[in-house]
Protein backbone atom coordinates (compact mmCIF):
# COMPACT_ATOMS: atom_id res chain seq x y z
CA UNK A 1 0.00 0.00 0.00
CA UNK A 2 1.46 3.34 -1.05
CA UNK A 3 1.36 6.62 0.77
CA UNK A 4 -1.55 9.03 0.78
CA UNK A 5 -0.90 12.41 -0.80
CA UNK A 6 -3.55 14.99 0.04
CA UNK A 7 -3.71 18.22 -1.96
CA UNK A 8 -5.85 21.14 -0.78
CA UNK A 9 -5.68 24.90 -1.08
CA UNK A 10 -5.85 25.38 2.67
CA UNK A 11 -3.56 23.26 4.83
CA UNK A 12 -3.88 23.37 8.65
CA UNK A 13 -0.86 25.17 10.14
CA UNK A 14 1.62 22.45 11.09
CA UNK A 15 2.89 24.12 14.28
CA UNK A 16 5.11 21.69 16.19
CA UNK A 17 3.29 20.31 19.21
CA UNK A 18 -0.20 21.48 18.21
CA UNK A 19 -2.70 18.95 16.86
CA UNK A 20 -4.41 19.97 13.60
CA UNK A 21 -7.81 21.61 14.24
CA UNK A 22 -11.11 20.61 12.59
CA UNK A 23 -12.73 17.27 11.68
CA UNK A 24 -11.38 17.13 8.16
CA UNK A 25 -7.85 17.90 9.28
CA UNK A 26 -7.98 15.38 12.12
CA UNK A 27 -9.25 12.54 9.90
CA UNK A 28 -6.86 13.16 7.05
CA UNK A 29 -3.96 13.50 9.45
CA UNK A 30 -5.02 10.16 11.00
CA UNK A 31 -4.98 8.50 7.57
CA UNK A 32 -1.58 9.90 6.76
CA UNK A 33 -0.14 8.84 10.10
CA UNK A 34 -1.36 5.28 9.41
CA UNK A 35 0.18 5.13 5.96
CA UNK A 36 2.77 7.86 5.83
CA UNK A 37 1.76 10.79 3.74
CA UNK A 38 2.25 14.24 2.29
CA UNK A 39 -0.18 17.14 2.69
CA UNK A 40 0.46 19.61 -0.10
CA UNK A 41 -1.02 23.08 -0.57
CA UNK A 42 -0.82 26.83 -0.08
CA UNK A 43 1.23 27.90 2.97
CA UNK A 44 -1.19 30.74 3.77
CA UNK A 45 1.66 33.21 3.08
CA UNK A 46 2.46 35.52 0.18
CA UNK A 47 5.90 36.01 -1.37
CA UNK A 48 7.68 39.38 -1.01
CA UNK A 49 6.90 41.63 -4.07
CA UNK A 50 9.89 40.85 -6.34
CA UNK A 51 10.67 37.31 -5.11
CA UNK A 52 10.91 34.60 -7.82
CA UNK A 53 8.41 31.73 -8.02
CA UNK A 54 9.40 28.96 -5.54
CA UNK A 55 11.39 26.05 -6.99
CA UNK A 56 10.53 23.71 -4.10
CA UNK A 57 7.73 23.51 -1.55
CA UNK A 58 8.77 24.11 2.05
CA UNK A 59 8.79 20.66 3.73
CA UNK A 60 7.69 20.57 7.39
CA UNK A 61 7.43 17.35 9.43
CA UNK A 62 4.86 17.24 12.21
CA UNK A 63 3.20 14.30 13.95
CA UNK A 64 4.14 11.75 11.28
CA UNK A 65 2.86 13.93 8.43
CA UNK A 66 5.00 15.76 5.90
CA UNK A 67 3.52 19.13 4.97
CA UNK A 68 4.64 20.50 1.60
CA UNK A 69 3.78 24.19 1.55
CA UNK A 70 3.95 26.70 -1.26
CA UNK A 71 4.02 30.50 -0.87
CA UNK A 72 2.10 32.35 -3.57
CA UNK A 73 2.76 35.76 -5.09
CA UNK A 74 0.19 38.47 -4.33
CA UNK A 75 -0.85 38.44 -8.00
CA UNK A 76 -1.33 34.66 -8.09
CA UNK A 77 -3.32 34.77 -4.89
CA UNK A 78 -5.58 37.54 -6.20
CA UNK A 79 -6.22 35.85 -9.54
CA UNK A 80 -6.44 32.22 -8.44
CA UNK A 81 -7.97 32.43 -4.92
CA UNK A 82 -9.80 35.77 -4.50
CA UNK A 83 -10.52 35.96 -8.24
CA UNK A 84 -11.48 32.83 -10.16
CA UNK A 85 -12.02 30.51 -7.15
CA UNK A 86 -13.96 32.88 -4.91
CA UNK A 87 -15.54 35.40 -7.33
CA UNK A 88 -16.50 32.95 -10.06
CA UNK A 89 -16.56 29.30 -8.97
CA UNK A 90 -17.76 29.81 -5.39
CA UNK A 91 -20.84 31.94 -6.22
CA UNK A 92 -21.68 29.94 -9.35
CA UNK A 93 -21.48 26.57 -7.61
CA UNK A 94 -23.66 28.02 -4.84
CA UNK A 95 -26.30 28.92 -7.47
CA UNK A 96 -25.50 32.67 -7.28
CA UNK A 97 -25.05 33.65 -10.92
CA UNK A 98 -25.81 37.24 -9.90
CA UNK A 99 -22.62 37.46 -7.84
CA UNK A 100 -20.17 35.99 -10.36
CA UNK A 101 -17.40 37.94 -11.99
CA UNK A 102 -15.56 36.22 -14.82
CA UNK A 103 -12.30 37.63 -16.14
CA UNK A 104 -9.71 36.03 -18.40
CA UNK A 105 -7.02 37.41 -16.07
CA UNK A 106 -8.43 35.53 -13.06
CA UNK A 107 -8.95 32.38 -15.13
CA UNK A 108 -5.33 32.58 -16.28
CA UNK A 109 -4.23 32.81 -12.64
CA UNK A 110 -6.31 29.74 -11.76
CA UNK A 111 -4.58 27.58 -14.36
CA UNK A 112 -1.19 29.14 -13.59
CA UNK A 113 -1.36 28.19 -9.90
CA UNK A 114 -2.65 24.70 -10.67
CA UNK A 115 0.28 24.25 -13.07
CA UNK A 116 2.72 25.57 -10.46
CA UNK A 117 1.33 23.24 -7.79
CA UNK A 118 1.54 20.24 -10.16
CA UNK A 119 5.12 21.11 -11.15
CA UNK A 120 6.20 21.32 -7.48
CA UNK A 121 4.26 18.25 -6.40
CA UNK A 122 5.10 15.82 -9.23
CA UNK A 123 8.75 15.18 -8.20
CA UNK A 124 7.58 14.24 -4.67
CA UNK A 125 5.24 11.48 -5.90
CA UNK A 126 6.19 7.79 -5.77
CA UNK A 127 4.64 5.30 -8.22
CA UNK A 128 2.20 3.64 -5.80
CA UNK A 129 1.05 6.80 -3.97
CA UNK A 130 -2.69 7.53 -3.98
CA UNK A 131 -3.38 11.23 -4.60
CA UNK A 132 -6.51 12.85 -3.16
CA UNK A 133 -7.23 16.42 -4.35
CA UNK A 134 -9.77 18.58 -2.51
CA UNK A 135 -12.13 21.26 -3.69
CA UNK A 136 -12.94 23.74 -6.42
CA UNK A 137 -9.64 25.62 -6.28
CA UNK A 138 -7.79 22.63 -7.70
CA UNK A 139 -9.97 20.92 -10.31
CA UNK A 140 -7.29 21.05 -13.07
CA UNK A 141 -4.63 19.34 -10.87
CA UNK A 142 -5.18 15.82 -12.25
CA UNK A 143 -4.82 16.90 -15.87
CA UNK A 144 -1.68 18.89 -14.99
CA UNK A 145 -0.18 15.95 -13.07
CA UNK A 146 -1.02 13.50 -15.86
CA UNK A 147 0.63 15.86 -18.38
CA UNK A 148 3.87 15.41 -16.41
CA UNK A 149 3.61 11.63 -16.94
CA UNK A 150 2.09 10.54 -13.61
CA UNK A 151 0.12 7.27 -13.78
CA UNK A 152 -1.05 7.19 -10.13
CA UNK A 153 -4.62 6.78 -8.91
CA UNK A 154 -6.07 10.27 -8.59
CA UNK A 155 -9.21 11.17 -6.64
CA UNK A 156 -11.09 14.44 -6.31
CA UNK A 157 -13.65 15.50 -3.70
CA UNK A 158 -15.83 18.57 -4.18
CA UNK A 159 -16.78 20.04 -0.79
CA UNK A 160 -19.29 22.50 -2.26
CA UNK A 161 -22.41 21.89 -4.42
CA UNK A 162 -22.32 20.88 -8.08
CA UNK A 163 -25.15 22.92 -9.65
CA UNK A 164 -27.56 21.94 -12.46
CA UNK A 165 -26.23 22.35 -16.03
CA UNK A 166 -28.26 25.49 -16.76
CA UNK A 167 -26.21 27.17 -14.03
CA UNK A 168 -22.84 25.53 -14.68
CA UNK A 169 -22.90 26.44 -18.37
CA UNK A 170 -22.89 30.15 -17.41
CA UNK A 171 -19.17 29.54 -16.81
CA UNK A 172 -17.43 30.31 -20.11
CA UNK A 173 -14.87 27.52 -19.55
CA UNK A 174 -17.31 24.92 -18.17
CA UNK A 175 -16.26 22.39 -20.83
CA UNK A 176 -12.57 22.60 -19.83
CA UNK A 177 -13.45 22.34 -16.18
CA UNK A 178 -15.44 19.13 -16.65
CA UNK A 179 -12.73 17.75 -18.92
CA UNK A 180 -10.43 18.36 -15.94
CA UNK A 181 -12.73 16.32 -13.68
CA UNK A 182 -12.62 13.45 -16.17
CA UNK A 183 -8.84 13.18 -15.66
CA UNK A 184 -9.44 11.76 -12.14
CA UNK A 185 -10.21 8.10 -11.38
CA UNK A 186 -12.76 8.91 -8.67
CA UNK A 187 -14.88 12.06 -8.34
CA UNK A 188 -16.73 12.45 -5.04
CA UNK A 189 -19.60 14.78 -4.26
CA UNK A 190 -21.39 15.56 -0.99
CA UNK A 191 -24.94 14.49 -1.95
CA UNK A 192 -26.92 12.37 -4.46
CA UNK A 193 -28.30 15.67 -5.80
CA UNK A 194 -24.80 16.77 -6.86
CA UNK A 195 -24.20 13.41 -8.56
CA UNK A 196 -27.49 13.77 -10.41
CA UNK A 197 -26.55 17.28 -11.59
CA UNK A 198 -23.20 15.95 -12.85
CA UNK A 199 -24.95 13.14 -14.69
CA UNK A 200 -27.42 15.53 -16.33
CA UNK A 201 -24.57 17.83 -17.35
CA UNK A 202 -22.44 15.15 -19.07
CA UNK A 203 -25.50 13.69 -20.84
CA UNK A 204 -26.85 17.04 -22.08
CA UNK A 205 -23.47 18.35 -23.16
CA UNK A 206 -22.79 15.06 -24.95
CA UNK A 207 -19.47 14.43 -23.18
CA UNK A 208 -20.34 11.27 -21.30
CA UNK A 209 -22.88 8.99 -19.66
CA UNK A 210 -23.48 6.83 -16.65
CA UNK A 211 -22.67 3.22 -17.61
CA UNK A 212 -23.64 1.58 -14.31
CA UNK A 213 -24.38 2.71 -10.78
CA UNK A 214 -21.37 4.74 -9.67
CA UNK A 215 -19.48 4.39 -12.96
CA UNK A 216 -19.37 6.94 -15.76
CA UNK A 217 -17.54 7.31 -19.04
CA UNK A 218 -16.63 10.98 -19.50
CA UNK A 219 -14.47 12.23 -22.37
CA UNK A 220 -13.66 8.58 -23.09
CA UNK A 221 -12.32 7.84 -19.59
CA UNK A 222 -14.01 5.41 -17.21
CA UNK A 223 -14.37 7.09 -13.80
CA UNK A 224 -16.14 6.39 -10.51
CA UNK A 225 -18.58 9.09 -9.47
CA UNK A 226 -20.54 8.90 -6.21
CA UNK A 227 -21.67 10.81 -3.16
CA UNK A 228 -19.48 10.56 -0.05
CA UNK A 229 -21.12 12.83 2.56
CA UNK A 230 -18.42 14.28 4.79
CA UNK A 231 -18.79 13.60 8.53
CA UNK A 232 -17.30 14.81 11.78
CA UNK A 233 -15.41 12.99 14.53
CA UNK A 234 -18.77 12.36 16.21
CA UNK A 235 -17.83 10.41 19.36
CA UNK A 236 -14.92 12.59 20.40
CA UNK A 237 -16.89 15.78 19.70
CA UNK A 238 -19.77 14.46 21.85
CA UNK A 239 -17.29 13.64 24.64
CA UNK A 240 -15.77 17.13 24.41
CA UNK A 241 -19.22 18.71 24.61
CA UNK A 242 -20.15 16.66 27.66
CA UNK A 243 -17.15 18.09 29.53
CA UNK A 244 -17.21 21.58 28.06
CA UNK A 245 -19.51 22.96 30.77
CA UNK A 246 -16.37 23.39 32.88
CA UNK A 247 -14.79 25.68 30.29
CA UNK A 248 -14.65 29.25 31.73
CA UNK A 249 -16.14 30.84 28.60
CA UNK A 250 -19.03 28.34 28.49
CA UNK A 251 -19.66 28.91 32.22
CA UNK A 252 -19.71 32.68 31.68
CA UNK A 253 -22.11 32.25 28.80
CA UNK A 254 -24.47 30.06 30.84
CA UNK A 255 -24.47 32.46 33.79
CA UNK A 256 -25.11 35.43 31.52
CA UNK A 257 -28.24 33.74 30.14
CA UNK A 258 -29.99 33.97 33.56
CA UNK A 259 -32.44 31.20 32.62
CA UNK A 260 -33.19 32.44 29.07
CA UNK A 261 -33.22 29.99 26.15
CA UNK A 262 -30.18 30.12 23.86
CA UNK A 263 -30.49 29.91 20.07
CA UNK A 264 -27.15 29.50 18.28
CA UNK A 265 -25.89 30.16 14.75
CA UNK A 266 -22.24 29.51 13.75
CA UNK A 267 -21.12 30.40 10.23
CA UNK A 268 -18.23 31.95 8.38
CA UNK A 269 -19.30 35.42 7.21
CA UNK A 270 -20.42 34.21 3.78
CA UNK A 271 -23.46 35.12 1.67
CA UNK A 272 -24.14 31.41 1.10
CA UNK A 273 -24.93 30.96 4.79
CA UNK A 274 -28.18 32.99 4.82
CA UNK A 275 -27.24 34.99 7.92
CA UNK A 276 -29.27 38.10 6.99
CA UNK A 277 -32.38 36.02 6.20
CA UNK A 278 -31.95 34.24 9.55
CA UNK A 279 -31.80 37.50 11.49
CA UNK A 280 -34.92 38.70 9.65
CA UNK A 281 -36.71 35.45 10.57
CA UNK A 282 -35.67 35.91 14.20
CA UNK A 283 -37.02 39.46 14.19
CA UNK A 284 -40.30 38.24 12.67
CA UNK A 285 -40.49 35.56 15.36
CA UNK A 286 -40.04 38.18 18.11
CA UNK A 287 -42.73 40.35 16.53
CA UNK A 288 -45.24 37.52 16.01
CA UNK A 289 -44.79 35.86 19.39
CA UNK A 290 -44.28 38.58 21.98
CA UNK A 291 -44.19 36.03 24.80
CA UNK A 292 -40.60 35.16 23.76
CA UNK A 293 -39.36 38.74 24.16
CA UNK A 294 -36.85 38.81 26.97
CA UNK A 295 -36.90 34.99 27.25
CA UNK A 296 -34.47 33.98 24.49
CA UNK A 297 -31.20 35.17 22.96
CA UNK A 298 -29.69 34.49 19.55
CA UNK A 299 -25.91 34.01 19.70
CA UNK A 300 -24.55 34.43 16.18
CA UNK A 301 -20.86 33.46 15.92
CA UNK A 302 -19.54 34.70 12.58
CA UNK A 303 -15.79 34.86 11.92
CA UNK A 304 -14.78 37.09 9.03
CA UNK A 305 -13.88 35.33 5.82
CA UNK A 306 -12.31 36.18 2.43
CA UNK A 307 -12.10 39.88 3.21
CA UNK A 308 -10.32 40.61 -0.12
CA UNK A 309 -13.45 39.71 -2.07
CA UNK A 310 -15.77 42.76 -2.39
CA UNK A 311 -19.02 40.79 -1.91
CA UNK A 312 -17.76 39.65 1.51
CA UNK A 313 -16.89 43.19 2.63
CA UNK A 314 -20.36 44.37 1.56
CA UNK A 315 -21.98 41.53 3.44
CA UNK A 316 -20.00 42.32 6.58
CA UNK A 317 -21.59 45.79 6.64
CA UNK A 318 -25.06 44.48 5.81
CA UNK A 319 -25.17 41.88 8.59
CA UNK A 320 -23.64 44.19 11.22
CA UNK A 321 -26.21 46.89 10.39
CA UNK A 322 -29.08 44.42 10.45
CA UNK A 323 -28.07 42.94 13.83
CA UNK A 324 -27.65 46.48 15.21
CA UNK A 325 -31.04 47.57 13.90
CA UNK A 326 -32.86 44.53 15.37
CA UNK A 327 -31.16 45.06 18.72
CA UNK A 328 -31.98 48.78 18.65
CA UNK A 329 -35.62 48.12 17.85
CA UNK A 330 -36.28 45.27 20.30
CA UNK A 331 -33.75 45.40 23.17
CA UNK A 332 -34.72 46.22 26.72
CA UNK A 333 -32.56 47.62 29.51
CA UNK A 334 -31.69 44.12 30.68
CA UNK A 335 -32.04 42.13 27.43
CA UNK A 336 -30.23 42.08 24.07
CA UNK A 337 -32.01 39.92 21.47
CA UNK A 338 -28.87 39.18 19.38
CA UNK A 339 -25.29 38.71 20.50
CA UNK A 340 -23.27 39.07 17.31
CA UNK A 341 -19.66 37.86 17.64
CA UNK A 342 -17.30 38.51 14.73
CA UNK A 343 -14.39 36.32 15.77
CA UNK A 344 -13.36 32.66 15.62
CA UNK A 345 -14.25 30.60 18.68
CA UNK A 346 -12.23 27.41 19.35
CA UNK A 347 -14.07 24.16 18.60
CA UNK A 348 -13.91 22.93 22.21
CA UNK A 349 -15.70 26.06 23.39
CA UNK A 350 -18.14 25.81 20.50
CA UNK A 351 -18.99 22.26 21.62
CA UNK A 352 -20.07 23.62 25.01
CA UNK A 353 -22.05 26.48 23.46
CA UNK A 354 -23.92 24.09 21.13
CA UNK A 355 -24.85 21.99 24.17
CA UNK A 356 -26.19 25.03 26.02
CA UNK A 357 -28.40 26.00 23.08
CA UNK A 358 -32.02 24.86 22.91
CA UNK A 359 -32.03 25.51 19.13
CA UNK A 360 -29.27 25.23 16.51
CA UNK A 361 -30.06 27.48 13.55
CA UNK A 362 -28.39 26.25 10.35
CA UNK A 363 -30.13 28.04 7.51
CA UNK A 364 -27.81 28.42 4.50
CA UNK A 365 -29.20 29.46 1.12
CA UNK A 366 -26.94 26.73 -0.30
CA UNK A 367 -24.18 24.69 1.34
CA UNK A 368 -22.09 21.70 0.27
CA UNK A 369 -22.59 19.89 3.59
CA UNK A 370 -22.41 22.13 6.70
CA UNK A 371 -20.43 20.54 9.49
CA UNK A 372 -21.92 22.88 12.09
CA UNK A 373 -25.26 21.02 11.73
CA UNK A 374 -23.55 17.71 12.57
CA UNK A 375 -21.52 19.25 15.40
CA UNK A 376 -24.69 20.69 16.95
CA UNK A 377 -26.31 17.23 16.98
CA UNK A 378 -23.18 15.52 18.33
CA UNK A 379 -22.89 18.06 21.18
CA UNK A 380 -26.40 17.59 22.61
CA UNK A 381 -27.20 16.16 26.04
CA UNK A 382 -28.71 12.71 25.23
CA UNK A 383 -31.20 13.17 28.11
CA UNK A 384 -32.37 16.63 27.06
CA UNK A 385 -31.34 17.41 23.48
CA UNK A 386 -31.98 20.67 21.64
CA UNK A 387 -33.62 21.05 18.23
CA UNK A 388 -31.73 21.45 14.95
CA UNK A 389 -33.37 23.78 12.42
CA UNK A 390 -31.81 22.98 9.06
CA UNK A 391 -32.19 24.51 5.62
CA UNK A 392 -33.31 22.09 2.94
CA UNK A 393 -30.51 23.60 0.81
CA UNK A 394 -27.67 22.35 3.05
CA UNK A 395 -26.10 19.05 1.99
CA UNK A 396 -26.62 17.87 5.59
CA UNK A 397 -30.41 17.91 5.03
CA UNK A 398 -30.05 14.78 2.88
CA UNK A 399 -28.96 12.91 5.99
CA UNK A 400 -30.40 14.65 9.05
CA UNK A 401 -34.08 13.84 8.70
CA UNK A 402 -34.69 14.47 12.41
CA UNK A 403 -34.11 18.20 11.94
CA UNK A 404 -36.89 20.75 11.47
CA UNK A 405 -36.32 21.30 7.77
CA UNK A 406 -36.82 24.93 6.70
CA UNK A 407 -36.71 27.06 3.57
CA UNK A 408 -34.52 30.09 4.35
CA UNK A 409 -36.21 32.16 1.62
CA UNK A 410 -39.47 31.81 3.58
CA UNK A 411 -38.83 34.22 6.44
CA UNK A 412 -42.30 33.79 7.99
CA UNK A 413 -42.06 29.99 7.74
CA UNK A 414 -38.64 30.02 9.43
CA UNK A 415 -40.02 32.29 12.18
CA UNK A 416 -42.88 29.81 12.75
CA UNK A 417 -40.48 26.86 12.84
CA UNK A 418 -38.41 28.68 15.48
CA UNK A 419 -41.46 29.03 17.72
CA UNK A 420 -42.17 25.32 17.20
CA UNK A 421 -38.56 24.39 18.01
CA UNK A 422 -38.55 26.39 21.25
CA UNK A 423 -41.84 24.81 22.37
CA UNK A 424 -41.03 21.24 21.28
CA UNK A 425 -41.76 18.65 23.99
CA UNK A 426 -38.98 16.40 25.28
CA UNK A 427 -40.28 13.14 23.73
CA UNK A 428 -40.29 14.65 20.22
CA UNK A 429 -36.86 16.22 20.75
CA UNK A 430 -35.49 12.86 21.89
CA UNK A 431 -36.99 10.98 18.97
CA UNK A 432 -35.62 13.43 16.40
CA UNK A 433 -32.18 13.67 18.02
CA UNK A 434 -31.69 9.89 18.30
CA UNK A 435 -32.30 9.40 14.58
CA UNK A 436 -29.77 12.09 13.72
CA UNK A 437 -27.15 10.95 16.22
CA UNK A 438 -27.27 7.35 14.96
CA UNK A 439 -26.68 8.61 11.46
CA UNK A 440 -23.68 10.83 12.27
CA UNK A 441 -22.19 8.15 14.51
CA UNK A 442 -22.32 5.55 11.72
CA UNK A 443 -21.24 7.97 8.99
CA UNK A 444 -18.49 9.84 10.80
CA UNK A 445 -15.42 11.40 9.26
CA UNK A 446 -13.52 8.11 9.39
CA UNK A 447 -16.27 6.42 7.37
CA UNK A 448 -16.03 9.26 4.83
CA UNK A 449 -12.26 8.99 4.47
CA UNK A 450 -12.26 5.20 4.30
CA UNK A 451 -15.12 4.92 1.81
CA UNK A 452 -13.50 7.47 -0.52
CA UNK A 453 -10.06 5.86 -0.30
CA UNK A 454 -11.50 2.37 -0.77
CA UNK A 455 -13.15 3.59 -3.97
CA UNK A 456 -9.90 5.27 -5.05
CA UNK A 457 -7.93 2.08 -4.47
CA UNK A 458 -10.75 -0.12 -5.82
CA UNK A 459 -11.06 -1.98 -2.53
CA UNK A 460 -14.76 -1.30 -2.09
CA UNK A 461 -17.77 -3.25 -3.22
CA UNK A 462 -19.50 -1.38 -6.07
CA UNK A 463 -20.18 2.14 -4.83
CA UNK A 464 -23.81 1.52 -5.66
CA UNK A 465 -24.04 -1.30 -3.11
CA UNK A 466 -23.73 1.20 -0.26
CA UNK A 467 -27.03 1.73 1.59
CA UNK A 468 -28.88 4.69 0.13
CA UNK A 469 -29.31 7.76 2.28
CA UNK A 470 -32.46 9.78 2.81
CA UNK A 471 -33.21 12.38 0.15
CA UNK A 472 -34.91 15.67 0.98
CA UNK A 473 -38.47 15.79 -0.34
O1 LIG B 1 -10.40 28.35 2.98
P1 LIG B 1 -11.42 29.45 3.07
O2 LIG B 1 -11.55 30.23 1.80
O3 LIG B 1 -11.17 30.33 4.28
O4 LIG B 1 -12.87 28.79 3.33
C1 LIG B 1 -13.09 27.76 4.30
C2 LIG B 1 -13.57 26.47 3.65
O5 LIG B 1 -14.90 26.68 3.21
C3 LIG B 1 -15.52 25.68 2.39
O6 LIG B 1 -16.01 24.55 3.14
C4 LIG B 1 -16.77 23.50 2.54
O7 LIG B 1 -16.37 22.26 3.09
C5 LIG B 1 -17.05 21.78 4.26
C6 LIG B 1 -16.47 20.40 4.61
O8 LIG B 1 -16.70 19.46 3.57
C7 LIG B 1 -18.55 21.70 3.97
O9 LIG B 1 -19.25 21.22 5.13
C8 LIG B 1 -19.06 23.10 3.60
O10 LIG B 1 -20.46 23.01 3.25
C9 LIG B 1 -18.28 23.68 2.43
O11 LIG B 1 -18.64 25.05 2.29
C10 LIG B 1 -14.58 25.30 1.26
O12 LIG B 1 -15.16 24.32 0.42
C11 LIG B 1 -13.20 24.90 1.75
O13 LIG B 1 -12.36 24.60 0.63
C12 LIG B 1 -12.64 26.09 2.49
O14 LIG B 1 -11.35 25.77 2.99
O1 LIG C 1 -15.79 30.43 15.24
C1 LIG C 1 -15.80 29.36 14.63
C2 LIG C 1 -16.68 29.11 13.54
C3 LIG C 1 -16.60 27.88 12.88
N1 LIG C 1 -15.71 26.94 13.27
C4 LIG C 1 -15.65 25.63 12.61
O2 LIG C 1 -15.59 25.79 11.18
C5 LIG C 1 -16.24 24.69 10.56
C6 LIG C 1 -17.22 25.21 9.53
O3 LIG C 1 -17.55 24.16 8.65
P1 LIG C 1 -18.88 24.16 7.80
O4 LIG C 1 -18.88 22.90 7.02
O5 LIG C 1 -20.08 24.36 8.66
O6 LIG C 1 -18.79 25.43 6.83
P2 LIG C 1 -17.61 26.05 5.92
O7 LIG C 1 -17.11 27.23 6.69
O8 LIG C 1 -16.57 25.00 5.74
O9 LIG C 1 -18.30 26.47 4.66
C7 LIG C 1 -16.92 23.87 11.65
O10 LIG C 1 -16.13 22.73 11.95
C8 LIG C 1 -16.94 24.83 12.83
O11 LIG C 1 -16.89 24.21 14.12
C9 LIG C 1 -14.85 27.17 14.33
O12 LIG C 1 -14.04 26.30 14.70
N2 LIG C 1 -14.93 28.36 14.98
Amino acid sequence: MGRLVVVSNRVPAPKPGTPPAGGLAVALAGAMQERGGIWFGWSGRTLPPSAPEPEEPEMVENGGVTYALVDLSERDLQDYYAGFSNRMLWPLLHYRMDLTEFTRVALGGYYRVNKLFARLLAPKIEPDDAIWVHDYHLIPMAAELRASGLKNRLGFFLHIPFPPPDILTVLPNHADLVRGLAAYDVVGFQTPNDVENFETYVRREGVGRRVSAGRFVVHGRSIRVADFPVGIETKSFAATAALAGRHPLVKRMRESMVGRELIIGVDRLDYSKGIAERIQAYETFLTLDESWRGRCTLLQVTPKSRGDVPEYAAMEREVAELAGRVNGAHADLDWTPIRYVNRTIGRNTLAGLYRLARVGLVTPLRDGMNLVAKEYVAAQDPEDPGVLMLSRFAGAAHELDGALITNPYDVDGTAGALARALDMPLDERLDRWKRMYQRIEARDVNWWRKSFLDALEEKDAAVADRPQIAVVR
